[in-house]
């Protein structure tokens, strides 16, 4: 324990990266879905892609210790891999999971949008929106397997997939936490809860931040499915399964019809919503609402 406090940082960074007490689980996990032996994984530092060709599905895995928050570089590399996968015809399937233990995605970066240049926030954004336009409207078929807590931009990457599945753990809360900084969530997450969970639920979620426990996000309609944390992953290849059933031809035109118009709001405005984000997080009291927050969670760590 003592040396733990020592080295705060790099051994829980590699409690989370490394899974030691879940390792073999995982490893037995990974093998029943068939993504053992024989497999040839690739992705970037903080993306790691597990394919497998012959069912035509790769697992993604945030791996950005501490908590998978969408720094510039995060974001980078997804879009990178998520291009890569929605080119190769060998694909027509991801699982979005987490390599980390108990967390999914902190959702945005915070020292991204604390004390750095307008041009960098907007670098920031537009890297954030091209994420947002690949992930929502990818022909491939999307499941999240939500293995760990996943607060607002976390929840967003979630709900831009097709299919939710989510631990059953305490720890495990989703949802737009974003008012609760003093911030607001941009329009298109907001059109991305109301089209998952509908007007009401959406406003009181968005205006009152609710992180959802696992039983509440079912119920809300947050996520599809919540399992025993040791079956999220195999949970989610079993309703890729499903989607797989349907000729992909039908599945995305019907994808692209419910979705095209929800994105396009962002698409055809994005650089002015660039300059709305700017304006907004370099406000002063904005700053200091997200500084109060990060050192508040930095205390607490
Ligand atoms: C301003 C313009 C507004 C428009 C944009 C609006 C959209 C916003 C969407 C967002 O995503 S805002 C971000 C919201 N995210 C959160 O509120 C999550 C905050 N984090 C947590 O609640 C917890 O960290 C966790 C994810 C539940 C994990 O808890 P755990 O106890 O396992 O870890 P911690 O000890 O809390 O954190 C470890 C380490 O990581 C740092 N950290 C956590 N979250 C973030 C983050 N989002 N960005 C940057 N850094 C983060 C935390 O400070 C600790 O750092 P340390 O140096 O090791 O102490």
């Amino acid at each position: 324990m003592a040396l733990m406090a020592g080295l705060r940082v790099p051994a829980r960074a590699l409690l989370r990266s490394g899974c030691w007490l879940r390792g073999a689980a995982l490893a037995g996990a990974e093998a029943a879905a068939g993504l053992g032996a024989g497999v040839r994984r690739f992705g970037s530092q903080r993306v790691l892609v597990e394919p497998d060709p012959a069912a035509g599905v790769a697992v993604v895995k945030l791996k950005s210790p501490p908590v998978n928050s969408l720094s510039l570089e995060l974001l980078t590399e997804l879009v990178i891999s998520l291009e890569k996968l929605d080119n190769d015809k060998t694909f027509r399937g991801i699982v979005l999971t987490s390599d980390l233990c108990g967390v999914f995605s902190a959702g945005l970066d915070l020292t991204e949008l604390c004390g750095r240049s307008p041009a960098h926030y907007a670098e920031y954004w537009r890297a954030l929106q091209e994420l947002w336009l690949r992930l929502y409207l990818s022909g491939l078929v999307s499941v999240a397997a939500v293995n760990g807590a996943s607060p607002a931009g976390g929840c967003l990457l979630c709900l831009s997939c097709d299919y939710r599945v989510l631990a059953d753990s305490p720890s495990c809360v989703i949802g737009p936490n974003e008012t609760r900084l003093g911030i607001v969530a941009p329009f298109w997450f907001k059109d991305c809860m109301v089209n998952t969970v509908g007007h009401r639920a959406a406003e009181q979620a968005l205006q009152l931040g609710t992180l959802f426990p696992p039983a509440e996000a079912l119920r809300v309609g947050l996520v599809d499915q919540v399992v025993p944390e040791d079956q999220v992953q195999s949970t989610a290849l079993a309703a890729m399964a499903r989607w797989l059933a349907i000729p992909d031809h039908a599945r995305q035109l019907t994808k692209s019809m419910m979705r095209k118009p929800t994105a396009d709001r962002l698409a055809k405005h994005r650089e002015a919503d660039v300059q709305s984000f700017v304006s907004f997080v370099s406000r002063d009291s904005i700053q200091k609402a997200l500084q109060t927050y990060l050192e508040k969670l930095k205390q607490k760590g």
